[in-house]
């Protein structure tokens, strides 16, 4: 693996708050790596870094060898920047507007204009290439985004929130987009994000930030894996006929440690990994799995875990703790209502 992004200690720090804090990343040449995390943490401010805009305070970050401080020009040409919000002259059409980057950029003639068809259909924007930029939808602004940090041809793309405020049929185009960019051209991408979800599936590797300090970094699997040595196995279930019998049978499996019930699911909490019994058990009991899912290895849930452990609080995930009942709550109240008693009413 041959690293193209390095920071060392790499810190800033704006009117006495960090905003970046001795933050060491290597990012290999080809692979797309996703800076996650919430807003301010800091990774606009890594990528002013990196493109040389902003000076660090202390530490230092080189791309292809070159110090990013001190050669910033150097640094530009061989690195494409799509900002969380591209600027295009909004009287121009998408076609001239791409005409005036690749002018910038020294391209002319039969040249120029190739590069700019072949851009423009890459990108699927030939159809709207000649309504002015002002006109375009924001997903349709960055995929003519792309295509303007393509007209150079850099080696490394940074982009910093992509797919901010692009609708779902949208993202998909453009992180498949993204994709290729890595997959079949061979180019490394930096994509800063804090929608998890949608952009860990095109990451080969993420850093989770969060306060201006990196607190995970790794591939998600490893990430998943890390999470699930450090704590507890959580496993959520769904089964087509819950019933007093299997609660309690649950509760006496060896290493379970607590049960939950959150939107119709079981959630049993345990020390080892509950999977292979769970299923023995529903195999001889006669239930059906509706649904089975072990916790820990998305990457939601590795950030909530990072997140938690940074001392965040978290509105999502005090909703989600708030939802939870106890499983003593939880099985009295079952017992409180399922249990008939000789008498005719329910068990307390
Ligand atoms: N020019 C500046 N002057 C003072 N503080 C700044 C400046 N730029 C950023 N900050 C602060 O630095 C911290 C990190 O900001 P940054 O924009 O890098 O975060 P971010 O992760 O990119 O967030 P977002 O997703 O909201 O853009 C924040 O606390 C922010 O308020």
């Amino acid at each position: 693996m041959e690293s193209i992004i390095q920071t060392q200690n790499l810190t800033k720090i704006y009117s006495g708050k960090v905003a970046v804090n001795r933050l060491n990343l290597s990012i290999n040449k080809g692979e797309v790596f996703g800076l996650l995390g919430p807003n301010g943490a800091g990774k606009t401010t890594t990528i002013l870094m990196l493109l040389g805009l902003t000076e660090p305070f202390e530490g230092s970050a080189q791309i292809c060898g070159m110090n990013c401080t001190r050669h910033p020009v150097g640094v530009k040409q061989i690195v494409g920047y799509l900002p969380d919000n591209v600027g295009f002259y909004p009287d121009m059409t998408g076609r001239q507007n791409l005409r005036f980057t690749g002018r910038l950029n020294g391209l002319e003639g039969p040249l120029l204009e190739e590069r700019i068809e072949m851009l423009l259909q890459r990108v699927g924007m030939t159809k709207d290439a000649d309504r002015k930029a002002g006109t375009y939808s924001r997903g349709m602004k960055q995929r003519l985004g792309v295509a303007d940090v393509l007209m150079k041809d850099p080696q490394i793309i940074i982009m910093d929130e992509p797919t901010l405020g692009i609708d779902p049929e949208g993202m998909r185009e453009l992180l498949d987009l993204i994709s290729q960019l890595s997959k079949k051209d061979g180019r490394t991408l930096l994509i800063s994000s804090h929608q998890l979800y949608q952009v860990q599936q095109i990451c080969d590797r993420v850093g989770i930030f969060v306060n201006g300090s990196l607190v995970a970094c790794g591939r998600i699997e490893e990430l998943g894996r890390q999470i699930e040595k450090e704590s507890s196995y959580i496993l959520e279930l769904e089964i087509d006929s819950l019933n007093q019998e299997v609660w309690e049978d649950f509760g006496r499996m060896e290493g379970v440690k607590n049960i939950t019930e959150e939107n119709g699911r079981i959630v049993i909490e345990s020390e080892r990994d509950l999977r292979p019994a769970v299923t023995q058990y529903f195999g001889q009991n006669g239930s059906t799995i509706l649904h089975m899912h072990q916790k820990g290895a998305d990457l939601d849930e590795i950030y909530r875990r990072y997140f938690e452990k940074a001392g965040q609080s978290d509105e999502s995930i005090r909703m989600e703790k708030k939802k939870r009942k106890s499983f003593s709550v939880l099985f009295r109240k079952k017992r409180e209502t399922a249990v008939p008693k000789r008498d005719g009413n329910t068990e307390g």
